[in-house]
């Protein structure tokens, strides 16, 4: 049996936010843990890496966006069967280039977020996120 480490992995995540509030996310691709399920893009921090530094690469690479704002916004920790990770969430506003899919991963822009399934640790993050764009009275109670 794989063990878990007790020392969490760190993981930089981007919430591109458009002006009207609309999000990107991405669809996990074949061959990672949890493949098929939606998630903010991003991706784990290297050894001596800063975690916006690593935000930044991530972008790169999957999307080809260069983001020119970053706001760090909450963390999560979660351990799943496959890694005990912490989560460094951002909001991006401003960014260059419009995303492309450069590792074959589905994207999706969302105001309401209504893809499915979302990695587990990012699920309670959507109301959350929904009282920050729309106001606490606009988010789900359930
Ligand atoms: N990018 C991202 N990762 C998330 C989110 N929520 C969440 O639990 N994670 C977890 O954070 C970890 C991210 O690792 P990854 O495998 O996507 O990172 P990576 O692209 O650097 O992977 P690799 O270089 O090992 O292939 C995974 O364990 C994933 O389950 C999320 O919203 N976005």
């Amino acid at each position: 049996m794989r063990e878990v480490s007790a020392r969490p992995i760190d993981v930089a995540v981007g919430i591109l936010m458009k002006p009207n509030g609309d999000v990107l996310l991405g669809q996990r691709p074949e061959g990672k843990p949890y493949a098929g399920y939606w998630e903010f893009p991003g991706g784990k921090v290297e050894p001596d890496e800063a975690i916006l530094a690593a935000l930044k690469r991530e972008f790169v690479e999957e999307l080809g966006v260069e983001i020119t704002e970053a706001e760090e916004w909450c963390g999560v920790e979660h351990v799943y069967e496959h890694a005990h990770v912490r989560l460094h969430f951002f909001i991006a506003r401003a960014w260059r280039g419009e995303p492309q899919s450069l590792e074959g991963q589905a994207f999706a822009w969302q105001g309401t977020v209504g893809v499915e399934p979302l990695l587990p640790a990012t699920i309670p993050l959507i109301r959350w996120l929904d009282a920050l764009r729309y106001g606490p009275h606009e988010s789900k109670t359930t």
